[in-house]
């Protein structure tokens, strides 16, 4: 086996996992309350204390087998630092974070400069408090407060008063109940899903709900700055700059050759057919994408969230993706005959269409749950479905999905189980919390 010196080499779903980037959930996810979870996307309010010693017993279950675990908040300073470019990255945040007073974008400026990098990451993605940070408006509001003369308020945030702004009548809150200037990124654990690796390069993903948009701009400072890929040729197949949206979640690597993306809730078909002519004209590996239109519904967002390849010829799927016959849609898009056009094929057998592609004879897709009417729903809700391979026929996947792990046994996976309580309240499994960045490549 040649030693892999690309910083990102993904060529398969199953390779032996070498590097992946994972984010260790912070205190983002204590910053969700019952009015804005549903917003943010989440269906609960995880228990801090053991989402983290879960996710430590995951990364570790991966470190245990050989991979190497990155994390985001650790690369993204170190890449804000090595490009010099705190200034930019903030600007950049903010420019995003839909502030419109002057005075309020200038007090979070000024505070977030004013921290460690690393300090600052993480604020930024924890959210950022509207009691932490004094502007100018939040001394008018001290007066209506107290009927007398706006007074300084000592503390931490102090410094921040802008004294020198005009007054705005925009700088008067719409909602001075909202505690948040800057929202919290809880769904950052799930890291498979703002940018994705292919081959040796990534899409840096426009998200398609507001909740997820800034995610991205870590991993956009991360590969413009990061001396471990800035310096490397690693090849942006789609960047962020984009009107239509595309999740990792949907973007599955069959082969070098080979990409099955999801038509999702997240994901939309004129997403899949740009990235195909980047990829085709761009000198990529990759000859062919498998779009599979799956329903548009919060259950199944993702394409991996009902369809994961566990071995060379196994996947699971979720069946509530399949018609009655269990037909479902998919478009088989090659290169066209010119420039700047695609060639697309309707087919309707998944099993035919992978089996096409990956050149094998038979095909095994193992069921959710088994199948069964409560068991698959039941499971699937809780990311079954979800798993991450680290090497053909070896899986990791959340314990309480025992149906489909016995399942999964009993065709000859080994599954390594991890605790799930707290994790799979956001909605994801062992492959969204998971970005592989190195697998070896398949024999
Ligand atoms: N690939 C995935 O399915 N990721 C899970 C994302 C869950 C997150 N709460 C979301 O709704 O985006």
């Amino acid at each position: 086996m040649t030693e892999i010196t690309a910083p990102i080499h993904v060529n398969s779903e199953i390779g032996k996992l070498k590097t992946v980037l994972l984010k260790r959930p912070g205190r983002e996810v204590e910053n969700l309350t019952p009015e804005i979870m549903e917003r943010l996307l989440f269906d609960d309010i995880p228990y801090l204390k053991v989402i983290q010693k879960e996710h430590d017993e995951f990364a570790k279950a991966l470190e245990d087998n050989g991979v190497e675990v990155l994390y985001l908040e650790k690369l993204a300073a170190e890449a804000i630092d090595a490009g010099n470019a705190k200034e930019t990255f903030v600007e950049k945040v903010l420019s995003e974070s839909n502030i419109e007073s002057p005075s309020v974008y200038e007090g979070l400026k000024n505070y977030l400069l004013d921290m460690e990098t690393q300090d600052m990451v993480i604020a930024i993605m924890e959210g950022i408090r509207k009691k932490d940070v004094h502007t100018k408006q939040e001394h008018l509001s001290d007066v209506a407060e107290d009927g007398g003369e706006p007074v300084e308020k000592k503390g931490s945030g102090s410094s921040y008063f802008t004294e020198d702004e005009s007054d705005h009548l925009r700088d008067v809150s719409n909602d001075d109940d909202y505690p948040f200037y800057m929202d919290p990124m809880p769904n950052l654990y799930f890291t498979r899903d703002p940018a994705a690796s292919m081959g040796n390069g990534l899409t840096i993903n426009r998200m398609m709900f507001e909740a997820r948009q800034r995610e991205s701009l870590f991993m956009e400072a991360i590969m413009q700055y990061h001396p471990r890929f800035a310096s490397s040729d690693v090849q942006i197949w789609r960047d962020r700059n984009h009107t239509s949206f595309m999740e990792g979640g949907d973007e599955l690597v069959l082969n070098e050759k080979t990409l099955a993306i999801g038509i999702s809730q997240r994901t939309s078909a004129q997403a899949i057919e740009e990235l195909a002519l980047e990829l085709f004209s761009k000198g990529s590996t990759f000859e062919k994408i498998l779009a599979i239109k799956i329903p548009n519904v919060r259950a199944m967002m993702h394409l991996d969230t009902v369809f994961t390849m566990v071995d060379y010829d196994k996947f699971t799927i979720h069946p509530g993706i399949l018609r009655i016959g269990g037909s479902i849609d998919v478009y088989v898009i090659e290169k066209g005959d010119e420039p700047g056009k695609v060639k697309i094929t309707h087919e309707t057998d998944l099993e035919k269409s992978l089996k096409d592609v990956l050149g094998v004879e038979e095909l095994t897709l193992i069921p959710c749950g088994g199948g069964d009417a409560i068991a698959a729903p039941r499971e699937q809700w809780n990311d079954g479905s979800n798993t991450l391979a680290i090497a053909p026929g070896v899986v990791v996947t959340y314990d309480r999905n025992y149906m489909s792990n016995e399942l999964l046994r009993e065709h000859g996976i080994k599954v390594i189980e991890i605790s799930s309580s707290e994790l799979s309240r956001g909605r994801g499994g062992p492959r969204c919390m998971s970005m592989p960045l190195v697998r070896e490549d398949l024999n």
